[in-house]
């Protein structure tokens, strides 16, 4: 593309020597009156000779590949012949002056803007002074004299005029390396991560603006600096012999994520990559430097890393940390010959709070327990939440064992103390398990799995305290698997059966139902209590299941007692939380009913306070179908949730059987008499018939017929028995 006039005559206008700097050169070149005398004087001769002199140049410069496609356009061709015959024209006029630079200054320009490179220049120049000379001659040829003064004149000029064509290259040259300059600058100042010079003993010899908001210093200040400044003293032992190596020529480059100090006194995370420079033999090595940064990615990385590490709800460690730091812990202990303690925390009745004051209330008790746990113990201990309600708290370095029963009995008397949760007061009681290393095991999944062990026999204790572990301990967790893997298959060994505790109407001393109790023979001997295998049927799920068996069970039994011609009877089933929630729970009740041909208004099922307050509309809409069913509903334990008598109207429900507990101690204890006796009148005001749970003597019997209980149920009517035996009750009655 032909170059811009405009720019053309600006760029020349720039690079005019003066007028002392032309005469310079002109004396320079030795270039006198005489020679501009002789050059004027060929000058009329010459001009009608030169059409062909400019034809053959052009030839000239077209045979050579290089240079064809700059002549291809006939145009341009046809422009340069004419600038050609002008230049010819000026070479001998005789006029050397600041206009003749300029112009002179400016075809330099345009050639060297087309890209014509200056080899072919010079070349050209030599093409048409070769030409030039048998043309001169000729002219000549009656004054031979003159013709080497006259062509040495033309070869000064067009020297002249080669210098000038080469300052156009230079100054373009020079041009570049100041744009390049310009744009390496703005891309140095500009950059988006810190950019750094520094020399090879570490000062800083130019920084941008990037680098200086990462450590907060003025251009100024840095630049006063050495880099160790800026290194944290945890780095020094790494970055010594990496800035050594890298100065010395014995490392190209190294990268690195490291902190520098900040003016602020605070630290960044960056990433430094600093490489080594070496710009010629002469001089030492600099360093240049890429500083990233990487605060935020850090934090992310530290944030996940917690997440990984922690608790969401508690923020306390989690399983993770803990083996960790148990790890860590032993460890030490090995060197030091102390103890390491794990105490394994299970909260007593959680799932009791959950249930009836819902899930947020229970998020609340495990973040205030976290808090207590935390409080009791010393900064170098660890607590951890293994999730739900189970927690740890690990004792490095443990002197003797009696701090860790000490610690155990301060936690138990922590968590007893009152918390208020959604308007409840509560104080949580926990079981804890203690397990030590090296006694109980060299590892951390060993101690916390003795811990757990040692957790599960202060629960059966009665819950409320701390045991530590001892080997009979891990008998116990292997009996509990022997009993869930015999459970699977207690309905089909036909090893479950069903005994029937009579319920006595307390007015008429009748029997006027009975409660199913489940027993289980385990492998056709030992008799298993439900205590001891309900929950795992929970846990597994088994309970739906054997809870159907145990349905059409006492069902059939019921049809089978009235077939035999006994009174009528109520015949009452338990049904644990996980059974209720399962759906078409009510849809295999009708299913049961229908298939045993058993009423259902003969059929009563119980169900516990906690089950109700767990989703409480989708309870009552369950309670209300089976109630439209005709099947009657009783509450179980009624005392030991957290529901209340007026939060009871909601449901559908026919009877409330009061907790033994309560009648445990009646008449004596007044304050369990006082309960009992409202209990009773309360429920008579909503229309429910009140069954005492656990009669076991004459008083707690009589005053509860003074109270006007409906019902009772206890040993003092008769344990629960076998079908058989409760038909011949029936019969002698
Ligand atoms: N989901 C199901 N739960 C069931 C089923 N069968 C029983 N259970 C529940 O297991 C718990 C323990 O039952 P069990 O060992 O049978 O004890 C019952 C009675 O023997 C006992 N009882 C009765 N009278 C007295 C007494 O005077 N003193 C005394 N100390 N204990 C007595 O009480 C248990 C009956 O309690 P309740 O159900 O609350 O009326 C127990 O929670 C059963 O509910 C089952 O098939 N499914």
């Amino acid at each position: 593309m032909p170059a811009d006039p405009r720019a053309l005559d600006h760029s020349a206008d720039a690079m005019m020597p003066t007028e002392e700097q032309i005469r310079q050169r002109l004396r320079f070149l030795e270039i006198s009156a005489e020679d501009v005398a002789l050059l004027r004087q060929i000058h009329a001769t010459l001009l009608p000779r030169l059409p062909p002199v400019i034809a053959a140049f052009y030839r000239h410069l077209q045979s050579v590949p290089a240079l064809r496609p700059l002549l291809a356009d006939p145009v341009v061709l046809d422009r340069l012949h004419q600038l050609q015959g002008a230049y010819f024209h000026s070479l001998t006029a005789g006029e050397y002056d600041a206009d003749y630079v300029r112009h002179r200054l400016r075809v330099g320009l345009a050639h060297q803007r087309i890209g014509l490179a200056p080899e072919w220049y010079i070349g050209a120049y030599r093409k048409y002074l070769g030409d030039l000379a048998p043309v001169l001659a000729e002219l000549l040829h009656d004054r031979p004299q003159l013709f080497l003064p006259t062509y040495g004149a033309l070869m000064k000029i067009a020297c002249f005029d080669m210098g000038l064509a080469l300052d156009t290259y230079i100054q373009a040259g020079r041009q570049q390396l100041r744009d390049s300059e310009t744009r390496f600058r703005a891309a140095f100042g500009q950059a988006a991560v810190g950019l750094a010079q520094l020399s090879a003993d570490g000062r800083w010899l130019r920084v941008n603006r990037k680098l200086l908001d990462i450590v907060g210093y003025t251009e100024a200040e840095l630049l006063a600096m050495h880099v160790w400044d800026l290194v944290t003293p945890e780095d020094w032992q790494i970055d010594g012999p990496l800035l050594q190596a890298l100065a010395n020529g014995e490392l190209e480059s190294t990268s690195r994520e490291k902190r520098y100090l900040c003016r602020n006194g605070q630290r960044v995370w960056v990433k430094a990559t600093v490489t080594a420079m070496k710009l010629d033999t002469d001089h030492a090595a600099t360093l240049v430097a890429v500083i990233e940064d990487i605060s935020q990615r850090k934090q992310f990385e530290e944030e996940l890393m917690h997440l990984a590490r922690h608790d969401a709800l508690t923020g306390l460690a989690n399983r993770t940390l803990l083996l960790d730091r148990v790890a860590q812990a032993i460890a030490q202990a090995r060197r030091s010959g102390a103890q390491v303690a794990m105490l394994f925390l299970d909260l007593d009745r959680f799932k009791t709070i959950n249930d009836s004051l819902g899930h947020d209330a229970g998020d609340r008790v495990v973040i205030e327990v976290g808090r207590r746990l935390k409080q009791a113990v010393r900064d170098a201990d660890t607590v951890a939440r293994l999730g739900g309600d189970e927690f740890v708290v690990l004792l490095a370095e443990l002197p003797s064992e009696h701090i860790a029963a000490a610690l155990a009995q301060k936690v138990l008397s922590a968590l007893f103390k009152p918390m208020l949760i959604h308007g409840h007061e509560l104080a949580p009681a926990c079981s804890i398990g203690i397990s030590l290393y090296p006694r109980d095991g060299a590892d951390g999944k060993t101690l916390l799995k003795n811990a757990d062990a040692a957790m599960y026999q202060a629960k059966a204790q009665g819950r409320g305290n701390y045991q530590f572990y001892s080997e009979e301990m891990n008998a116990r967790t292997l009996d509990r698997l022997t009993l869930e893997s015999g459970l699977r298959h207690a309905i089909e060994r036909g090893e479950l059966q069903l005994m029937y505790q009579p319920q006595i109407d307390l007015a008429s001393g009748a029997v006027i139902g009975a409660e199913a109790l489940l027993r289980w023979r385990q492998g056709g001997g030992q008799l298993v209590m439900p205590d001891a295998f309900i929950a795992i049927a929970e846990e597994t799920g088994l309970i739906v299941p054997i809870g159907e068996w145990v349905l059409r069970t006492a069902c059939a039994q019921h049809v089978a007692w009235q077939r035999a011609g006994l009174p009528e009877l109520r015949v009452a089933v338990n049904l644990s939380a996980r059974q209720f929630r399962q759906p078409g729970m009510d849809a295999m009740v009708a299913r049961v009913l229908a298939e045993t041909g058993c009423h259902a208004s003969a059929l009563e099922l119980e169900i516990t306070e906690s089950v109700l307050m767990d989703r409480p509309d989708s309870a009552a809409q369950t309670l209300q179908r089976l109630s439209e069913m005709g099947v009657l509903l009783a509450i179980d334990d009624f005392g030991t949730g957290y529901s209340s008598l007026s939060y009871l109207k909601r449901f559908p429900i026919n009877a409330l059987k009061i907790d033994r507990s309560f009648v445990r101690d009646i008449p004596a204890d007044a304050d369990d008499s006082a309960i009992a006796g409202a209990v009773i009148a309360l429920a008579h005001s909503m229309g429910l018939t009140v069954v005492a749970e656990g009669v076991e003597t004459p008083q707690q019997r009589d005053f509860l017929r003074q109270l006007h209980c409906d019902q009772a149920q206890g040993y003092l009517f008769s344990e629960p028995v076998s079908a058989a035996t409760l038909a011949g009750m029936l019969r002698r009655a």
